[in-house]
Parts: structure tokens; sequence; C-alpha cells
């Protein structure tokens, strides 16, 4: 099966909505650019919420189809739930993505797999597509125990879920030692993570699951080392942070086809 690689910015609490105008536009005018084939691949921004409303306005009238999510949704409807920001909300700002379990949330605000799992639930029902994230700490991966930590993460985050709602989800496999450090985890060691999570979809939710869902990497991704990442079979995209922030070199990783694979 052919999965559409898919590319997405996670701008995580930076840019105001000024700024996101200005990059947004930026990066439109790029991939309307006919010299480059973008329609080999699916692009998405991912900005703080307040940037939402805005960047919704410059896509409405933009002539590329590029997409954008939230950083984070609550597990619940509505409520008595002082800051959070609902499913249904992002829905009604036209949002196609949620990012769920990014190791900063999962870190910085205790975010447990049964959290990031209710969270999946509530984008579903609004019919935005989670982007779950999971991956192992430097600690983990010195211990040799990357594969089965990253494995019980989807067990957990994934629990519940019916075979089609996974074949529509995207994983991001973030090695935590590999994010905003410049420190690249090798194709390789993408590769084997990413291929081990889609073994484990294939084990619990059947081969239609396994071959349809989108795994990303992400961690210090750049232009200039993004192609030898997608040139892994179980690679379909990356989850991209700092590099996302510069229109130029986030054209240039959503243009990994003509990047140059690094020896
Ligand atoms: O969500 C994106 C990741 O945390 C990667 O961030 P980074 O590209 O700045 O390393």
């Amino acid at each position: 099966m052919t999965r559409t690689p898919l590319m997405a910015g996670n701008w995580k609490m930076n840019l105001n909505h000024a700024e996101a105008v200005h990059l947004v536009q930026k990066l439109a005018w790029l991939l309307s650019d006919k010299r480059h084939d973008y329609g080999k691949v699916e692009v998405a921004v991912i900005p703080p919420f307040t940037d939402l409303r805005s960047v919704q306005t410059i896509v409405d009238g933009d002539r590329f189809s590029l997409k954008y999510g939230a950083q984070d949704v609550s597990a619940h409807a509505s409520g008595a739930y002082t800051g959070e920001i609902s499913a249904g909300m992002l829905a009604k700002l036209g949002c196609s993505y949620v990012v769920v379990g990014h190791s900063e949330r999962r870190q910085y605000h205790a975010e447990t797999d049964e959290i990031v799992n209710a969270k999946a639930k509530a984008a579903l029902g609004e019919k935005i597509t989670p982007i779950v994230c999971v991956g192992e700490g430097l600690e983990v991966r010195q211990a040799g125990e990357h594969v089965p930590y990253t494995m019980a993460q989807v067990e957990g985050s994934l629990a519940g879920l019916s075979k089609k709602q996974v074949a529509g989800l995207v994983i991001a496999y973030e090695p935590v030692w590999a994010i905003g450090t410049g420190e690249v985890a090798t194709p390789d060691d993408a590769q084997e993570v990413c291929a081990a999570i889609r073994g484990q979809i294939r084990e619990s939710f059947g081969d239609e699951a396994a071959d349809a869902v989108r795994v990303l990497y992400g961690g210090s991704v750049k232009a200039a080392n993004v192609a030898g990442i997608m040139a892994k079979a179980d690679v379909d995209g990356a989850l991209v942070g700092g590099a996302s922030l510069e229109a130029d070199e986030f054209g240039g990783i959503c243009r990994f086809y003509d990047m140059p694979v690094l020896p």
C-alpha cells in the first residue's frame, strides 16, 4: 500500500499570531512553486492555539492544500476545565490534526498513556486525526530497552481503538534524546523503532491497519538529513520542531525527495 508522506511542523511555544501569518504565507508561496512536485507529500503546521484562527484564514485562501492542527487537546468535551481546549473547538477551527502525548507534555505535564489515550479518543470523536507521540529517553536507550519501552507506550496510547481508527492514525516516534539537541537518530535507529511500531500494530490491529497507519520520525530533522530518514521503509514522514520555524528550511524538508542522502 502507498502511504502519503506527512511532514508536520510543530512550532511548540513559538510565534505569535502576526509571526504565524508571515510564516504560513511564505510557506504557502513556497509550496505553490510549480517547479517542485510538492503534491507527493502532505504538509501540516502545528502552531500554538492562539495562532490557529489566523492560520485558518491564510489556509482558506491558499492554493496549496496546507493542513494544520493543534499541539494538545482536552480529553473532556466541555465544562469546568480552566485553560483547556476541546476537540470540538479545534474541529470548528478546521484542524485536521492534533498532537497527543508529545514527550514535552508527558514530561512537564505528567501525561500518562491513559491520558494520551483519552485525548486521542476525544480527537477521533471530532474527526480530527491524532498524531500520537511515543519514544524513549536517553537512559532507556542506553539500557537497550527502547523497543519494549516504546511498544508499551503504543499499546497504552491506542488501547480500545478500532482497527479502522488505527488505520487512519499518525504515530510519531520521537526519541527524547534527539529532540532539540541536534542529536539526530540514525536512519537505521529510526527504522528499527518505526518498523517495530508497525509490527505491533499488525499484531494488535491487523494487516490493513498496519499497512495504512503512518509512522513519522521526529528529533532534530533538517533539510540536510531528511532524505536518509525518509529512505527507510517504515518511516512515512517527520514531526519537525525547530526546523519548521523557518519557511525555507521546512520547505526543504517537504522536498525530501530532491535532497541528497548523506553518507
Ligand atoms: O515535535 C517535534 C519534535 O519534538 C522534534 O523537535 P526538534 O525537531 O526541534 O528536535
